[in-house]
């Protein structure tokens, strides 16, 4: 299930989903006396992150992940945590915890079964999912062009998985659709007219391993909120 939130410029986006994305992050902290947010990277949440920077939430309480990560150092301009630590652990956020995907030398068996221990103990399931899209369809880094396609969507997946793209550069690690889908506040925050064509295209088909957004819009159990600016 979706439904699609509108607005005319990409900074009121920012704010409203600011504005909703703290009001659930202060509840889960109210109910369970924690919440956890997993962004994503790329060009299009910069101004949502510093928006939800400056608000005053109890950040000691809050973990925040990517939805997927790059293989690279933190110093390349690849990282999305890099981007993260400059537009969102600011301000007020600056003290809320992160915890990295990026662990350990190599990405190899052991380095995500401790990771997704980890994850298991401290973040899981997750309050708050925002993910962006690719135009081929791609989310966090549930990549259809992937040989681990089958297991970015597979439901018995582990929360944490490796995808190496073919048609994008750098291997990554992915939260899977299972572990995405099964927070109860899944965003998809998109800009600009050739990504409301390219979710019109997914909205019109089935196949997920066509297009790995798809397993967000067409799940009955998912709902996930769109919200898209010019
Ligand atoms: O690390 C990443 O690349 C992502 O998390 C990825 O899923 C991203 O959200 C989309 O590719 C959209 O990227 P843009 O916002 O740059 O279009």
């Amino acid at each position: 299930m979706y439904q699609i939130n509108e607005f005319q410029q990409r900074h009121i986006l920012d704010a409203a989903l600011a504005d909703r994305v703290a009001n659930l992050l202060l509840a889960a902290v109210a109910e369970k006396g924690k919440a956890s947010i997993a962004v994503s990277g790329g060009s299009t949440p910069k101004g949502f992150f510093q928006a939800l920077a400056k608000k005053k939430l109890p950040w000691h309480a809050i973990t925040v992940t990517l939805a997927d990560e790059r293989w690279v150092n933190i110093d390349s301009s690849a990282s999305n945590t890099q981007l993260v630590y400059e537009n969102l652990l600011q301000d007020e956020a600056a003290g809320a915890t992160f915890f990295h995907l990026k662990q350990g030398k190599t990405c190899c068996e052991q380095t995500l079964s401790t990771l997704n221990l980890a994850a298991e103990r401290t973040l899981l399931p997750l309050d708050v999912v925002i993910l962006g899209m690719g135009e081929d369809g791609h989310t966090a880094s549930l990549f259809p062009c992937s040989d681990e396609i089958d297991q970015c969507l597979a439901l018995d997946s582990p929360a944490l998985i490796k995808v190496e793209p073919k048609t994008a550069p750098h291997q990554r690690i992915s939260f899977s659709f299972a572990a995405l889908a099964a927070s109860a506040n899944v965003f998809l925050h998109i800009s600009g007219e050739a990504k409301k064509q390219v979710l019109a295209t997914a909205i019109a088909g089935e196949d997920s391993r066509e297009m790995p957004i798809r397993a967000f819009l067409h799940a009955p159990n998912v709902n996930t909120q769109i919200y898209w600016a010019e």
